[in-house]
């Protein structure tokens, strides 16, 4: 369970036996407080937005509405308030996605992904320096933390070159952080960089779940499709982008001269995101290796007019530093399963087996060197 510092004050949507309807809850210490009944006398003139205990309407409301709860709620919990436990209330979905993107931003992992399934070309496409990569995926299976994962069926084909139909053998896990669009957009004007907190309202874990070896099959030449599309797992708490102000670094130096609507590239975050299979921690990703910012994927992906909605989730793509001890995917751990792990209970894994359980937690470390927890998403595989 994560143990919210006091200053991070993270939303999430939850039920309990004892309230009516799913209500809006800010996450302290390991405590939730409902935000549903506290609003009216602590934020009046938004208590409309908590009404229905969800996201959705504070997302859409902007940014003065975002700085003005937390505000109060900063304030509120200097008095030590009496929190539910998280344990027993029901965290949901927090708010209804809209659009879902993928990004591929990591340097780290699209060379080791390029040279696993492309062993033959270059690793990187000469695209990936000058633009921030990205695919669509599906919005209406994105599932909180907890939904268990039905292991998909689909085409696969045999080392003989011979095509079939089965369960994917090659389950894996992408560790990565999504970014949660508050406020919307007008069709035809992109969203420039320096926008980026005008629109983006916080941050969620995101397991990516990727069946490999129908991904091998099926991407060429429109990219990933049903070796995705089954499910993508967020945490259930959104940790306002206002609460990681103290975790900005400077991301690396660009490769090459950047076209201007990438500059200058925004904050990169110090996270660092933590990957276990039952209990075994298998690696540790840094988020600050990533070579695109968020705010560069947010212009990017808006540079052509397209127009944000509340509620558009896009995620930075697999989170892999150089080590590893830091990848951000069995694909990558394992190299194509050719290399089990060990876990602690003795067994091994080049993918993911049915009853498997994958919990992937990220904490921010600010420059004064706190270690601020940001939630965890899980996912049991059936
Ligand atoms: O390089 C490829 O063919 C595909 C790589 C991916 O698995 C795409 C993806 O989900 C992006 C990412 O998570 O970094
Ligand atoms: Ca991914
Ligand atoms: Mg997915």
């Amino acid at each position: 369970m994560t143990d919210f510092d006091p200053g991070t004050l993270p939303y999430c949507s939850f039920t309990a036996p004892d309230v009516d309807g799913p209500r809006v809850g800010v996450g302290i210490g390991e405590g939730v407080l409902d935000l549903t009944e506290l609003a009216p006398t602590l934020v009046p003139d938004h208590a409309l937005l908590f009404a229905e205990g969800s996201l959705d309407r504070f997302l859409a409301a902007g940014p003065d509405a975002w700085a003005a709860v937390r505000a109060a709620l900063l304030e509120h919990v200097r008095g030590a308030p009496a929190a539910r436990p998280v344990a027993e209330v029901d965290l949901r979905l927090p708010f209804a996605v809209a659009d879902y993107v993928d990004f591929y931003a990591s340097r780290h992992h699209a060379t080791n992904v390029g040279r696993i399934f492309r062993p033959d070309g270059d690793p990187l496409t000469p695209n990936w320096d000058h633009l921030p990569i990205g695919y669509h995926g599906r919005a209406g299976t994105v599932v909180v933390s907890g939904t268990p994962v039905h292991r998909p069926s689909g085409q696969l084909r045999s080392a003989d070159g011979s095509i079939g139909f089965g369960p994917s053998a090659r389950l894996d896990v992408e560790a990565e952080v999504g970014f949660v669009v508050g406020a919307g957009s007008t069709l035809g004007r992109p969203v420039g960089v320096e926008a980026f907190a005008e629109h983006v309202f916080g941050v969620c874990v995101v397991n990516d779940w990727s069946a490999r070896d129908i991904q091998a099959w099926e991407y060429v030449p429109l990219g990933p499709f049903l070796g995705k599309s089954f499910a993508t797992s967020v945490s259930p708490w959104i940790v306002p982008w206002a609460a990681l102000a103290d975790a900005h670094v400077d991301p690396p130096e660009p490769k090459v001269d950047l076209q201007e609507y990438l500059r200058p590239p925004g904050p990169g975050l110090d996270l660092e995101l933590t990957i276990a299979i039952n209990g075994s921690v298998v690696s540790h990703p840094p988020f600050a290796t990533m070579a695109w910012t968020p705010a560069q994927m947010l212009a990017h992906l808006t540079v052509n007019g397209a127009s944000l909605r509340p509620g558009d989730l896009f995620a930075s793509g697999t989170v892999s530093g150089p080590e590893t001890g830091q990848l951000g995917s069995l694909l990558e751990l394992t190299w194509n399963g050719t290399r089990p792990l060990a876990l602690d209970d003795g067994t091994e894994r080049g993918f993911l087996a049915d009853g498997d359980t994958v919990t992937i937690s990220a904490a921010a470390r600010t420059r004064d060197g706190r270690l601020l927890p940001l939630g965890e998403v899980e996912g049991h595989v059936v």
